[in-house]
């Protein structure tokens, strides 16, 4: 029969979920069965914690006295700063260190549990999936933004040793599992191929496919295959830079954070100029576009080759390094998921670095490559408005993209997500090849535009690209500061971990207003291909599929880490990317 440690009405200290951080907590009962004790936070916040994550008093201040002594002798004066906050602090963020964002994985990946209690009637009618026992305050729960007092005194981070992390099994398979990662490994490249084929043939229509199968021999060539390795060596230089920002990460598993170097901007700058230099020295870009399946088949290789060492290496990463999505066991699903969170050689953080650099240059490289092709091709002393238009609005994207680099920090492909085939294949082979598909396609498929049309894209593109940004910054700016003069005026719904919900402007529109304005511009990055064939609607179609399958996931964790706020934030709010379509 266990005993309890502590005893009811004891004050400890209670270890905030997905933290390090302690805080004074009030024992309200112990659950013989489940070995957990319900405790209640000073602002009221309930919640069921593990013996392991309750500290008497007395042994909390002394951890901190000699924290405190242990910190100070390595660097002296340096201010203490928290990495996380508690359920009762307002949320509150430096630019480079975003901590809270996506704070619902890393809760996941730390060994805290959050279990299910017993509804209320209430609770039972509001909610649709199961539920956590991180009880809102009764006074939280009118829908007005409450600012929670702070606790400063109980707020001392306790800097102990790390959370001993243990391995978490992924147990909870995506995309159909062992059998459908298999196939989809094998699809996913045969598919970009069939739509390269596709695109580059006079006849795109879906039916003619396989008419002009090319030889298999003809896939391949050494010197491509060695401008694609320069390629990512010359990306590599440049995002090792020592120019730009270093950011911190968002803390990993085990309490650590890692280091960026956020120069992007300044890779794409350079890299317009190392395009300039070489067409001043008349080096033939077309090449390019004449072994365009050749380069789709060396980056594949790549892909290969790279994923192949990422899980190899992964062997040797330890417990805490592994993410929390690619640990199933299974040889083939965690290949596919990727095994490694945060792979890398020294200073270069594999996927960080892959993620953005060598594919979004790239896109905005072949895309001008196309621009210059069709040209060629169609005897053109200008490109055309369709091919310019393609080729303005994917830069400006691009562009907004390295701006912004700092974000994808916060975002879940970095956080949560592995990386191994399905991310190297994405961001190397799927990126630059496929969604340089409307630019290909303009090159053997001239599509004239009226002016009404040029206007009317354009409109369409600067509309889609003032949600997606502006609702994108807002939640940001929000998440980072919701005092902010910029967001302050937003209607909000408080939640139980302290951060809240944006339930008007954009965000009270639809449930992801970014998604939509993204959309929309994938549909103006379409539309001047006409319409006489889909393939240029590839990347419309992929995107929709994404960012369904992306909000899906995304609500999934939101509705675990909000709970019944968010369900409340699903009635105000009840459509999900397009408005009038639940
Ligand atoms: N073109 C492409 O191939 C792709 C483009 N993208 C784009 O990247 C951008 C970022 O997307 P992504 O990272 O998926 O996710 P989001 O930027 O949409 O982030 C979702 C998170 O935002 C927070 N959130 C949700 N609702 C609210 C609200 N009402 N108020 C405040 N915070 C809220 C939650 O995190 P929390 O509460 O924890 O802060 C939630 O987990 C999008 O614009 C998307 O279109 C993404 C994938 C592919
Ligand atoms: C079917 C495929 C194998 C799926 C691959 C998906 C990936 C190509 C995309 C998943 C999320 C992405 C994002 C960007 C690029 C495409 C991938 C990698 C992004 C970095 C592009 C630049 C943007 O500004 C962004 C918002 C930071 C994007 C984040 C997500």
């Amino acid at each position: 029969m266990p005993t309890a440690r502590f005893q009811i009405g004891d004050t400890v200290m209670g270890r905030w979920p997905g933290s390090n951080l302690y805080y004074e907590v009030k024992v309200l009962s112990y659950d013989n069965k489940t070995r957990l004790y319900t405790v209640i936070y000073k602002d009221g916040t309930e919640l069921e914690l593990k013996e392991s994550d309750i500290t008497s008093l007395t042994v909390f201040k002394q951890g901190v006295t000699r924290s405190r002594s242990r910190s100070r002798s390595r660097s002296p004066g340096r201010p203490r700063r928290s990495r996380s906050r508690s359920p009762a602090r307002t949320p509150r963020r430096s630019s480079s260190r975003t901590t809270d964002v996506h704070k619902e994985k890393l809760k996941e990946a730390l060994e805290v549990r959050l279990t299910p209690v017993e509804k209320t009637e209430t609770e039972s009618e509001n909610q649709a999936g199961g539920r956590y026992n991180l009880r809102r305050r009764k006074d939280q729960g009118d829908g007005k933004t409450v600012e929670l007092e702070q606790k400063t005194e109980t707020e001392t981070l306790l800097r102990t040793k790390p959370p001993t992390a243990s391995a978490i099994k992924t147990t909870d398979l995506e995309f159909g599992g062992r059998v459908g990662v298999f196939f989809l490994m094998f699809l996913l490249p045969v598919a970009v191929l069939a739509l390269l084929i596709l695109c580059g043939q006079k006849d795109a229509s879906l039916q003619s496919f396989p008419l002009e199968l090319p030889a298999l021999e003809s896939l391949w060539d050494c010197q491509v295959f060695g401008i694609v390795l320069l390629w990512l060596l010359f990306q590599a230089v440049l995002s090792l830079l020592p120019v730009g920002k270093l950011v911190e990460g968002m803390p990993l598993k085990n309490g650590k954070t890692l280091k960026y170097r956020i120069n992007g901007f300044y890779a794409l700058l350079l890299t317009a100029v190392a395009v300039g230099v070489a067409m001043y020295q008349e080096v033939d870009l077309s090449y390019i576009h004449a072994h365009f399946l050749q380069f789709y088949t060396s980056a594949l290789l790549i892909v290969t080759l790279l994923s192949i060492y990422l899980f190899i290496r992964s062997r040797w990463a330890s417990e805490d390094e592994l993410a929390p999505g690619g640990n199933s066991g299974y040889i083939i699903y965690d290949f596919f998921m990727g095994r490694e969170l945060n792979p890398r050689i020294k200073n270069l953080d594999i996927k960080f670095f892959c993620e953005m650099r060598p594919g979004l240059m790239g896109w905005v490289l072949i895309n001008f490559v196309m621009l210059q092709a069709e040209m060629k091709h169609q005897n053109l002393e200008n490109p055309s408005p369709a091919m310019l238009l393609v080729n303005i609005f994917q830069l400006l994207w691009v562009v907004d993209g390295f701006w912004h680099e700092e974000k994808l920090l916060t975002m879940m492909d970095i956080v949560y997500d592995g990386f191994g085939f399905m991310l190297t294949f994405g961001d190397l082979a799927f990126v630059p090849f496929t969604f340089t598909c409307q630019a290909y396609y303009l090159v053997s498929h001239p599509n004239e535009l009226s002016a009404f049309w040029i206007i009317t894209l354009i409109i369409m593109n600067g509309v889609g690209y003032y949600i997606f940004r502006k609702a994108n910054s807002q939640k940001f700016a929000f998440r980072k500061n919701p005092s902010d003069p910029a967001v302050s005026h937003l209607k909000t719904i408080p939640t139980a971990t302290g951060e809240s919900l944006i339930v008007s402007g954009l965000w009270g529109w639809v449930r992801h207003p970014n998604y939509l304005g993204d959309i929309i511009m994938g549909l103006a990055w379409s539309l001047p291909c006409g319409f006489n064939h889909l393939i240029p609607y590839f990347y419309l179609i992929y995107l929709i599929t994404l960012l369904v399958h992306r909000n899906a996931r995304d609500e999934h964790q939101c509705r675990k880490k909000y709970g019944s706020a968010w369900d409340e934030y699903c009635k105000a709010v009840p459509f999900r990317i397009f408005p009038g379509i639940y």
